[in-house]
């Protein structure tokens, strides 16, 4: 069977599948008249705009990630040592920046279009990391990590969205998760350069601060060889421009299907307006909560979120260097990167898994995989003395400890990052269309919002309540988290999204889902994962 009689076979039964509402049925043959564009082999274009793009992601990765290896080696450059709560200040100002970032990108993006707010991202990168580097006190290094924070917020928010625009269907979800493994990467090369910068000198983290305006130069730079998105492109009207940025993306296509394509990009602008215009943003807000299916989209999408960012991961982003510097560990930074290659290195695995096993199955095997290994952390250091009055070590550790928190950690940034990590971005695919955007934003900002509570708690909770009580709460939230997944978590892998809308009608759809796939197994998949920020 050709790939375009399979597509016509999946788009009859999708038809069937939705046939309750004449209105999702129409929808559904757009799509289908798509399924020509969609079988065209993506261009060498459209990867590399993906892959410029996709830097937005790397500077998120960088400028989060260098901050674990700059806290040890900032010694008193900016004036004197930082205490513990100057710390989580300027660790966490980044992810209060990012929240604001999100909202604002998240706000204007549909009117400026994609290209803007990359723009002002590289531009606030940009001046937030000259700040950092010339710092000599602490005020001047928050005040450019909060800006820096302004230009991860953005790039969180927009890079996925924009790549989801212009990614063929089918590549769509290898193209975004492509994004978060730029995201890995920069945090990866950010704790490299972090542990060999401190071979420099006093100074050296100026360099590993520095080198962040690299990327920012060269994304503003190559952003001009890229085409706006053709979304966007059509909704403000520019037919024209549209067409030749889809030549560039499907440059095998023809110009009926090309014009197909314009036409469902208009259809679904259509829908989406009729129902923003016809309420505001906080009614459409609203309709989030008074309607318990889309309640139940958007909660589970923002769950899992929350789960992702309270489960404790970004502690170890953040504060590797430090966990292991209590911990006993000589040089610490260098250990820390245990940490960020770790998470590099199964970001792959996340990518090639996703979509063959589906998310639910990856969410209920990594997330209680987590809660164990954080269990197994909690237990190790519990036999390292650690004085809670200062976080340094006051007595002589039995030789296992260290080494099995080194292991509990490793695995657990394992399970994170091949499962929740990534599955967290790709939950938007749950949220209904018509409140598609501003459940986006909900979720983003939920990752942001539950972020500054871990990035801004760490430390004290280290010292109120011991690295073991951190780590066992850290631990039980993966735990109810894993609860949450097993009893509410669909499976929509390969769903229309006429057929998700369907599966939170009556509670959490678990058992539908299940029984959706099982009817659906053979039925091959095209353009029907919708991904995004
Ligand atoms: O998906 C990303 C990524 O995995 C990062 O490593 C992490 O720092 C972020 O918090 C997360 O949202």
């Amino acid at each position: 069977m050709s790939a375009y009689q399979d597509n016509e076979k999946y788009g009859e039964e999708r038809v069937e599948y939705t046939e309750k509402s004449s209105r999702r049925a129409s929808v559904a043959e757009e799509v289908l008249d798509l399924s020509g564009i969609e079988a065209t082999a993506a261009s060498k274009a459209a990867w590399l705009i993906s892959l410029t793009i996709s830097q937005a992601g790397l500077l998120f990765g960088y400028d989060t990630g260098y901050i674990s290896s700059v806290l040890v080696t900032l010694g008193s450059a900016l004036g004197h040592e930082l205490s513990h709560s100057e710390e989580e200040l300027v660790t966490s100002l980044t992810s209060g920046g990012a929240l604001v970032g999100a909202v604002y990108a998240g706000l204007s993006a549909d009117k400026y279009g994609r290209k803007m707010p990359i723009w002002v991202a590289c531009v606030l990168f940009l001046v937030g990391t000259i700040l950092q580097t010339a710092a000599f006190s602490v005020a001047q290094f928050a005040v450019g990590r909060f800006i820096v924070g302004l230009g991860v917020g953005s790039a969180s928010m927009i890079a996925p969205l924009f790549i989801g625009e212009i990614a063929p269907a089918r590549y769509r979800g290898r193209m975004i998760a492509f994004n978060n493994l730029s995201v890995t990467f920069g945090q990866f090369i950010a704790s490299c350069l972090g542990a060999g910068f401190q071979h420099a000198g006093p100074q050296g983290w100026r360099a590993t601060v520095g080198i962040g305006a690299i990327p920012a130069i060269t994304l503003a730079g190559l952003l001009f060889f890229v085409p706006e998105s053709p979304r966007q492109l059509v909704a403000h009207g520019k037919v024209e421009q549209a067409d030749r940025s889809l030549q560039k993306i499907y440059t095998t296509s023809t110009e009926q299907q090309r014009a197909n394509k314009i036409k469902s990009i208009q259809v679904s602008l259509e829908e989406t307006k009729s129902v923003m215009s016809e309420t505001s943003l906080w009614q459409t807000a609203g309709k989030i909560f008074t309607n318990a299916a889309t309640a139940r989209a958007v909660g589970t999408a923002c769950i899992v979120m929350a789960v992702s960012q309270l489960g404790g991961f970004n502690t170890l982003m953040y504060y590797a260097a430090t966990l292991f510097a209590i911990a006993g560990f000589s040089n610490a930074t260098a250990v820390a990167i245990t940490v960020s290659a770790t998470n590099f290195v199964f970001s792959f695995v996340n990518l090639v898994l996703v979509d063959r096993f589906g998310r639910r199955i990856i969410l209920c095997v990594t997330i209680l995989g987590m809660a164990i290994c954080m269990a197994v952390a909690a237990i190790s250091f519990h036999f390292i003395p650690i004085s809670q009055a200062d976080l340094s070590i006051s007595g002589v550790a039995p030789t296992w400890a260290a080494p099995l928190l080194l292991v509990a950690i490793v695995c657990y940034v394992a399970f994170f990052s091949s499962g929740v990590a990534t599955i967290a971005w790709i939950g938007t695919e749950l949220i209904p269309l018509e409140v598609r955007a501003i459940g986006t934003m909900f979720n983003t900002v939920t990752c942001w919002s539950t972020n500054i509570i871990i990035a801004s708690t760490f430390l004290s909770i280290m010292k109120g309540a011991s690295p073991t009580g951190a780590f066992s709460l850290y631990g039980s939230i993966c735990f109810l988290g894993w609860l949450f997944v097993i009893f509410c978590y669909p499976e929509v892998k390969g769903m229309p999204l006429e057929s998700i809308r369907e599966v939170f009608q009556n509670g959490f759809g678990v058992r539908y889902s299940k029984q959706w796939q099982r009817e659906n197994k053979h039925v091959p998949k095209v353009v029907t994962q919708t991904f995004g920020h």
